[in-house]
């Protein structure tokens, strides 16, 4: 299943945020979305999930969703966004409460998001008794408990210290893996763009263009070698510095707004 985003351009009031961006998301493939802060991104986001409709454009979902889905797009958040009351098992089988799904269905559909995310053992606790990673994992199990066609994640390890990010993004390689699930990436993280994603939307400062598509050399799985690393450090200056001038100009709109 393609997600595609055609001439998306929106505008809050009076502030035009996105304009006339377009790519195409091919099945199983990752796209990172990159720029400068206040660019759109959050905002190209929700309108590529359907929160919100823009203001000229659209965003469209091409062919069939993979067997068994319940929910094509689905998103995973910075903050994890839990319920603090009920447990690992119970957070993971939420999304799956109002579907026609048995209790059995449902059952098999927790313990296999658990799985893939290594979870298992876990099921029980409650989130304040996890790490940020962990906490992290059980948001990606609950986007999984669907089944979706793409993954939507807007900065989904900014929250995590250094490590744990390794980690994770360790986890998303073999989650991706397969080539089932494609994802949208928001970041602001350029390391996180050219491990993860098979192409970068670099998106201008606002209203956001999209400058550039680049297309990541290497598969995902080769890109810890290390001589594969050292391209993708390459990439990563290159992507800079088409972001940096613009990234300060954004930096001190903030600062002064
Ligand atoms: N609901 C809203 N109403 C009005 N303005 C909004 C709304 N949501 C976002 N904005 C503004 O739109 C612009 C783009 O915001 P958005 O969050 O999409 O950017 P971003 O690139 O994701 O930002 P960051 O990199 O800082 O996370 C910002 O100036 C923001 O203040």
């Amino acid at each position: 299943m393609d997600l595609i985003a055609e001439n998306i351009s929106h505008r809050f009031d009076t502030l035009d945020v996105l304009d006339d961006v377009s790519f195409t998301v091919g099945a199983g493939e990752v796209v990172a979305i990159v720029g400068p802060s206040g660019c759109g991104k959050s905002t190209l986001l929700s309108i590529l999930g359907g929160l919100l409709q823009p203001t000229t454009g659209q965003a469209l979902l091409r062919g069939a969703p993979p067997s068994g889905s319940l929910n094509p797009l689905t998103f995973v958040f910075q903050d994890f966004a839990l319920l603090p009351w009920a447990s690992v098992e119970d957070n993971v089988a939420f999304p799956l409460l109002h579907t026609s799904l048995s209790a059995p269905q449902r059952t098999a559909a927790v313990d296999d998001a658990l799985r893939r995310t290594r979870l298992t053992d876990f099921r029980s606790v409650f989130p304040k008794q996890l790490s940020g990673g962990m906490r992290q994992r059980v948001g990606i199990a609950r986007a999984l408990a669907v089944r979706p066609a793409i993954l939507l994640m807007d900065e989904p390890l900014s929250a995590l210290d250094s490590q744990t990010r390794e980690l994770l993004m360790e986890d998303f390689v073999d989650l991706l893996a397969d080539g089932s699930m494609g994802a949208v990436y928001v970041t602001h993280n350029l390391e996180e763009a050219v491990r993860l994603a098979d192409r970068i939307v670099v998106l201008s400062r606002r209203p956001g263009r999209i400058r550039k598509l680049v297309s990541v050399p290497a598969a995902r799985r080769d890109r810890g070698n290390v001589d594969i690393r050292a391209q993708l450090l390459d990439l990563q200056n290159e992507l800079w510095a088409l972001i940096r001038t613009e990234a300060i100009d954004a930096e001190r709109e903030v600062q002064h707004a």
